[in-house]
């Protein structure tokens, strides 16, 4: 079935030979929180590939922010280590560093010591920055935002040019509910225009979570279906082996819903559910994304499932529960498990559910989403052995694996007619062969190139709160909160959730 596929799209035309992206225009790509950890596993990593690739210009330049006492020998010797960790890899296999890569960004990278909360870091970035094009990344703690914004405004650093620009990336978490990322947004802009605001979700810089987009409006065959005639329900997973790690003190007052679901997950279900933009334009793109979001209907506490993982066993490994993990309260009632039953109240999907869940300490790391189309109907085969239709589902594969399968019926070879479930399966890594990423290079050089569409905008951000306000708004509560063993599938809850909808999972592990 796969060569059948492959061969026949191959007629299409060779993949790989689409126009050369352009060069980013030169400028400083300052880091606030220049000696952090996301700094240097993820956006040094970046910036390296973009490089590799050729899509840096000589003017580019790396200012880290931070307040370690470094000169900036130092800082390019802790920048070489940490690509070397992180950066040169393929896959999981650690290649050499490209020297060339190296000899070019080295002299590109400049160090300006100081505390995030002192004027005078921001008169010494003005000097290492000059008057050229300037990106700010706040790779810090939330609580930084804000301050760091306003100080920009003070010190003069966000007037753009006639021809240069000051644009400035902002990190998750993005407010804490809806009331706290209202306020944070109309702090950033009482600075900045809606224009310069870059805020990230990670999960936008997944090429499969782009390839939503194009499957959906580049091929003439899903759009006819996508909607309540012909789709049953949607499943949308984010599923993680991992535990807590060492992020304790963050994710006690977090939670798998702040976490996971106002941002990454509905970002996928905004991609999976919104009309068709008029155009690419970020903000054509943007409108549809939040009038989706805003049709959420309003939770009710029997849509929710919240859950805490127990002890387990994950990979072959023993593996303590969540109440055991270093830093955490012993009484924790910290959810690291949350599925939930939205309702979309719009034309197109009146009536079918989006069940979602995400959570820790899960049988497998899987990021997907499913959507089962309704049955065929029956009357045909009920002369024949086949007792029931099974459903057909497409299932976008975000990761570990990208791609997307379909399962249908077939007829299983044979005198008698019975059928037999088989999948069509594309995989991104067969089909294209694309360099080592992050996930942040398209990010970072979107913002470059002055494109926002993967960016969420304040009421995309906002929209994203709304809906999961009334959980918020439940507070936390032992009656509602369900235990999982690690490494298992969830919470017994959570098959019950679809259970009473004659619905099931589709299996983590
Ligand atoms: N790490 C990750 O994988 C991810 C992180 N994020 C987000 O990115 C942001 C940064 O996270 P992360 O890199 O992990 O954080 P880190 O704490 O590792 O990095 C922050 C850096 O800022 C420095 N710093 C703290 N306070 C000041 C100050 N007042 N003045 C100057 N420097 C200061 C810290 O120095 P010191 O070490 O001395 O405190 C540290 O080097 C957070 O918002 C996080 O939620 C998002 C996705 C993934
Ligand atoms: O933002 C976050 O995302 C990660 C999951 O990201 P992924 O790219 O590995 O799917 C999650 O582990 C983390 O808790 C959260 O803060």
């Amino acid at each position: 079935m796969e060569n059948i596929i492959a061969s026949a799209v191959s007629q299409v035309g060779d993949p790989g030979h689409e126009a050369a992206p352009r060069r980013s225009p030169p400028g400083s790509f300052v880091i606030f929180g220049g000696g952090g950890d996301l700094t240097r596993r993820l956006l040094l990593p970046a910036i390296y590939n973009l490089a590799c690739a050729g899509l840096l210009d000589d003017g580019f330049s790396v200012v880290a922010v931070d307040r370690a006492d470094l000169t900036d020998a130092q800082l390019q010797q802790n920048v070489r280590a940490a690509l070397e960790d992180f950066a040169a890899r393929r896959g999981a296999e650690a290649v050499a560093l490209r020297e060339d890569i190296w000899a070019w960004m080295q002299p590109r990278i400049r160090y300006v010591r100081g505390d995030f909360e002192t004027m005078r870091t921001y008169q010494d970035i003005a000097t290492v920055v000059g008057d050229q094009n300037c990106i700010f990344y706040l790779a810090v703690a939330a609580r930084f935002f804000g301050p760091i914004v306003d100080r920009l405004g003070e010190a003069g650093l966000v007037r753009e040019g006639r021809h240069t620009f000051r644009r400035v990336i902002v990190e998750k978490p993005f407010g804490s509910d809806l009331p706290s990322a209202v306020a944070l947004n109309e702090r950033l802009l009482r600075t900045l225009t809606e224009q310069q605001i870059y805020r990230i979700d990670h999960y936008l810089g997944k090429e499969t979570v782009q390839n939503i987009l194009a499957l959906r409006f580049s091929n003439g065959f899903f759009e006819p279906l996508w909607n309540r005639q012909n789709i049953d329900h949607v499943q949308i997973t984010a599923a993680e082996t991992v535990g807590v790690e060492q992020r304790a003190k963050f994710y006690e007052g977090t939670g798998a819903l702040r976490d996971m679901v106002p941002n990454h997950v509905m970002q996928l279900l905004a991609m999976t559910a919104m009309e068709a933009p008029i155009s690419f334009d970020a903000d054509a793109v943007r409108n549809e994304k939040t009038k989706v979001l805003d049709a959420i209907h309003p939770l009710l506490p029997q849509d929710v499932v919240r859950g805490q993982y127990a002890p387990g066993v994950v990979g072959g490994k023993e593996v303590p529960g969540y109440r055991q993990e270093p830093g955490v309260d012993p009484h924790s009632l910290t959810e690291t498990y949350i599925a939930i039953k939205f309702r979309i109240d719009n034309w197109r999907w009146a009536g079918v559910p989006f069940y979602v869940r995400t959570g820790k300490r899960l049988a497998a790391r899987k990021t997907e989403i499913a959507i089962h189309f309704k049955s065929a109907p029956y009357a045909l085969f009920r002369d024949t052995p086949v007792d029931k239709l099974a459903p057909n589902i497409m299932v976008i594969h975000i990761q570990p694996t990208e791609g997307v399968t379909m399962q249908f019926s077939a007829k299983i070879p044979g005198p008698s007619v019975r059928l037999g479930g088989v999948r069509m399966k594309f995989d991104y890594a067969e089909w294209f062969s694309e360099g080592p990423s992050t996930g942040y290079e398209t990010l970072i050089y979107d913002c470059m190139i002055g494109d926002a569409t993967l960016f969420q905008r304040a009421d995309n951000i906002e929209a994203g709160w709304r809906a999961v306000q009334p959980v918020l708004d439940w507070g936390q509560d032992a009656r509602s909160l369900d235990f999982y063993a690690a490494g298992s599938e969830g919470p017994e809850a959570a098959d019950a959730l679809l259970a009473r909808d004659h619905r099931h999972w589709l299996k983590i592990g």
